[in-house]
């Protein structure tokens, strides 16, 4: 009764008016906040949906688009011929300088993601701008969000100076593969990173697609073998081969633009040179002598998970190498010769541009340099010296790559 009473009071006390404005202002905040925790407890099943619709009802085409749009950013020839300047910089040096980097600058207290990221994407700071570009960057952004990281089941494994970045930057055109741009390393330098570190170096990838790299040092690293085999048995190993004089060659050409106050060709390739003497150990020699390298990888692979590509015929018939690299992957020949055209200013093969752009690409001017000329002579001996491990190999392999019919050219090819 008293409750009712001070109540009448009240309401006779205080206008109308007033008491309708209260009454409208507490329903509307009422109406405000269950608006709010409506749409927050809305937003997450419209996202799910959104998700799920892109997976399910239009699996198809979200998967090509991604594919293509993965397959886009992997574009990979790193220098456009002729542009020249630092934009066209190559990727085995910026590989070098990255590799370099996180020697000497990678805490080891990081974790195996932030090491392998700061790999990945090269160096933060200065470092970064020297060798960074937009493809890279994009392949970076693009690959993180979609797919996932797997270890690599197929391996460039060498040979250096072989060809193995043009092998790998016209797989990289395949909208099944994917691979990781700079040379990891793992199995050599990088090995005690551990199997983590190696695995998020990898770029994402969708279901069928194929995780690759390449290091051409693991063909001639005592340890590759068994460490590959103990990451996975079933691996499929690619060996870019090519003749060894001229790979010997090659790599003092590179040696040489890095360090031109080294002996000449003719000086290293000797212990003696009157008596003949042949300095083997010389590693410029030593990488050619392919039969040996090869038994090591015989104890623990058998020969059909491994697949030799002549470096010759990488450059005179690309997309003819590149349907049997295909084949080997159990991958549908999808790189074929309307991929490639021969750039006469390079003297090479370089690969033409997605459709959406008209700019075609060749590789960086480290690939493809000129070689010194060398004492006829010379190559002439080096010859007669790989003669029989050059016939091993073929018997090995079952493969004959006629280095003895260039005996007498001694060199490359192309621009010579
Ligand atoms: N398309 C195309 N463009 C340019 N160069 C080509 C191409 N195909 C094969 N080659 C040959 O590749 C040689 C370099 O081999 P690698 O890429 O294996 O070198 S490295 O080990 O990664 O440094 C490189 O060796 P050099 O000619 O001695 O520079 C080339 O002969």
């Amino acid at each position: 009764m008293a409750f009712w009473s001070s109540t009448s009071v009240f309401t006779s006390k205080v206008p109308r008016k007033i008491l309708f404005m209260f009454t409208l202002s507490l329903s509307v905040t009422y109406l405000f906040y269950s608006l709010m925790s409506c749409y927050n407890s809305l937003q997450f099943p419209l996202q799910e949906n959104y998700a799920y619709q892109g997976r399910l009802v239009t699996e198809e085409t979200t998967l090509v688009t991604l594919r293509e749009k993965l397959y886009s950013s992997s574009q990979g020839f790193t220098e456009i011929t002729g542009a020249g300047g630092p934009a066209g910089e190559d990727h085995a040096e910026a590989e070098e300088r990255t590799v370099e980097w996180i020697r000497t600058q990678a805490s080891p207290t990081k974790s195996a993601a932030t090491a392998a990221a700061a790999y990945r994407t090269g160096a933060p700071g200065k470092e970064r701008r020297d060798f960074s570009t937009t493809d890279s960057d994009l392949r970076v952004n693009c690959t993180t969000d979609y797919g996932e990281k797997k270890l690599p089941q197929a391996i460039i494994i060498g040979v250096k100076k072989g060809g193995t970045r043009a092998l790998l930057e016209a797989l990289r055109v395949h909208p099944d593969v994917r691979a990781v741009g700079n040379e990891p390393h793992f199995f050599d330098r990088n090995y005690e990173k551990g199997l983590d570190w190696y695995r998020d170096l990898m770029p994402s990838t969708l279901e069928g697609q194929i995780t690759m790299e390449k290091t051409p040092s693991y063909f001639v690293t005592n340890h590759a073998p068994k460490r590959i085999h103990s990451m996975a048995r079933d691996i499929k190993l690619i060996i870019v081969v090519r003749n060894p004089v001229t790979r010997a060659i090659s790599d003092y050409t590179q040696t040489l633009s890095k360090k031109p106050e080294i002996s000449t060709f003719e000086v290293l390739a000797f212990k003696n040179r009157t008596l003949g003497l042949i300095d083997a150990s010389w590693s410029a020699l030593r990488i050619g002598i392919y039969a040996l390298h090869l038994e090591s990888w015989m104890q623990y692979f058998p020969l059909s998970q491994m697949h030799f590509v002549s470096g010759e015929r990488l450059i005179v018939d690309p997309a003819g190498e590149m349907a049997k690299v295909q084949d080997f992957l159990g991958l549908k020949r999808i790189v074929t010769d309307k991929h490639f055209y021969f750039n006469k200013t390079k003297g090479f093969p370089c690969l033409k541009k997605p459709e959406d752009s008209s700019t075609p690409r060749c590789l960086g001017k480290s690939k493809g340099r000129t070689h010194p000329k060398i004492d006829p002579d010379v190559i002439r001996r080096l010859h007669k010296f790989y003669k029989p491990f050059n016939m091993m190999f073929y018997q090995m392999t079952g493969q004959n790559f006629e280095w003895e019919l260039q005996e007498d050219s001694g060199s490359r090819g192309p621009q010579d």
